[in-house]
């Protein structure tokens, strides 16, 4: 009988979540990079381009490739000739090597995992608890894949129960025309048909995991089972989504179908995009201690010099913008922005709102003022602040006409499209929204001198900071005209009638 040690199981799972939260896996470095030799749209080139670049920071520096470092989702097998030397249960034992990961001290991580859902979410401090799935299989070894799940990716997951005699492919085609960007494409799509509803989901997420081929099966011809994936990617690049939906080929490197039989009455399917912060690692335990995890070469990952010319982009002094300035922004613009702005995301978002109306004074004036949508990791080091790449901007949609109406703000900075009603809120008040690339998260906290908490301390990451930022790159997402290039320029690289 195998003998698995809990020591070795903990600090297995703790070492591979430090692993992936640094190196992206080898497949997706190579297929992100073939996506960037064969963009043709500049915007989303450059999107490829930085996110590469960023991987590389991130390998070198061993410090997290995105400042979204995921929910942690586990998936055992262990065989049945396994005993572990454990007097604990296996979810304790996963939850200890998350903690031990989030709050290494050389490398930490951002605790994003917040208790009581429907009340205060408060954040549980460690990143805990883990989403745990054991099987028990045949064999004397234990089989883990350790997963971090990025929160706008896994917010993108999808379910419907289809008619049997209804089109996988038309749902996942109209699905994924509504998912938007906040997923952080270029990325992948993992499906499951059949099994139950729970079962479909965790099918989808399993076949995420699966190693990207897309590209060998192009080369060799389907099988008729993997003729849906063919068919899938071929339609869903043709929708000209584009790296971060700025518009252009490639939306999906892979897209991955899992099949389990179902009743006759059904057909569920579970849809998980997967962002570009594609963390995963397998790992086997055979009773001869901890697994362990060689970092990639650095020859893995291309050389790419990213086009940072001043000439290209309008330099903004933050501590001087005026309205005129603002207005003068059109869509697609690029900016090099300097001087203090301000942080705030979701919760933030929420509390200011509820105190504005009930005539509470904000604790920070946003008047003339920029607001990034974010949530850094600690700093270690010399670091003015921890990676600290944009959150989903959509998500604060809610918030924004009573922002711009009431507090005097100028613009904000995050990541995604906004909807119809921001996008006139936006206009109504010649404000503008920007982005930063999502999952470039270490180039961006590059631009950011110091930091410093302002307010709402309680919220940990959430809390309004302030940063100093210097030459911090920007894209104008949609201008006080209201033109947004996430509709421009997806209808430009769009290969299908819409
Ligand atoms: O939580 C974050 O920092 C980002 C989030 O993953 C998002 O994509 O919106």
């Amino acid at each position: 009988m195998t003998v698995v040690r809990e020591e070795d199981f903990v600090a297995s799972v703790a070492a591979a979540l430090q692993f992936i939260a640094c190196y992206h896996p080898a497949d997706f470095l190579k297929s992100l990079k073939a996506a960037y030799d064969r963009e043709e749209s500049p915007a989303a080139k450059d999107a490829i381009a930085q996110i590469l670049v960023n991987s590389r920071m991130a390998a070198i520096g061993r410090r997290p490739m995105c400042q979204d470092t995921g929910m942690v989702a586990v998936f055992v097998k262990a065989g049945v000739g396994v005993r572990f030397e454990t007097t604990r249960g296996l979810q304790d034992l996963v939850d200890e090597a998350v903690a031990r990961a989030y709050l290494d001290d050389e490398n930490p991580l951002r605790p994003t995992m917040v208790s009581d859902p429907l009340g205060d979410r408060k954040n549980t401090g460690d990143n805990g608890p883990a989403m745990l799935h054991v099987d028990l299989v045949a064999g004397d070894a234990v089989e883990v894949i350790v997963a971090a799940k990025g929160g706008g990716s896994e917010n993108k997951a999808r379910f419907a129960q289809l008619n049997p005699s209804a089109s996988v492919a038309e749902w996942v085609i109209q699905t994924v025309e509504t998912l938007g960007a906040g997923w952080c494409p270029p990325g992948m799509i993992g499906i499951g048909v059949g099994g139950s509803s729970d079962h479909a989901m965790l099918l989808a997420k399993e076949s995420l995991f699966e190693p990207i081929d897309m590209g060998e099966l192009l080369r060799r011809g389907p099988s008729t089972a993997e003729e849906l994936r063919i068919e899938l990617y071929e339609r869903i690049n043709a929708l000209g989504i584009g790296a971060q939906g700025l518009g252009g080929l490639t939306t999906v490197v892979d897209v991955k179908v899992k099949t389990a039989p179902t009743h006759a009455a059904s057909k569920p399917v579970g849809l998980v995009p997967q962002c570009a912060a594609n963390r995963h690692v397998r790992f086997t335990l055979d009773g001869s201690g901890p697994a362990r995890f060689d970092p990639p070469s650095l020859a893995d990952w291309p050389e790419i010099a990213l086009q940072r010319t001043a000439d290209a982009a309008k330099k903004v002094d933050l501590d001087a913008l005026s309205r005129a300035e603002v207005a003068s922004w059109k869509a697609g613009d690029r900016l090099l922005l300097s001087g203090k702005l301000l942080t705030g995301r979701d919760a933030p978002h929420k509390r200011m709102v509820e105190m504005m109306a009930r005539g509470e004074p904000l604790p920070v004036s946003l008047k003339g003022r920029v607001i990034y949508y974010v949530g850094p990791v600690k700093a270690v080091g010399d670091e003015a602040v921890g990676p600290a790449g944009p959150t989903t901007a959509t998500r604060m949609d809610m918030f924004t006409a009573e922002m711009l109406e009431n507090t005097g703000l100028f613009a904000m900075i995050g990541k995604a499209e906004r909807g119809p009603q921001a996008i006139e809120a936006i206009r109504r008040h010649g404000a503008a929204s920007l982005i930063a690339v999502g999952g470039a998260a270490i180039l961006v906290a590059k631009a950011i001198k110091s930091s410093k908490v302002l307010a709402f301390a309680d919220l940990g990451m959430e809390a309004i900071h302030e940063f100093d930022v210097e030459d911090m790159p920007v894209t104008v997402a949609v201008d006080a005209q209201g033109s947004s290039i996430h509709q421009l320029g997806p209808a430009l690289w769009r290969k299908v009638p819409a």
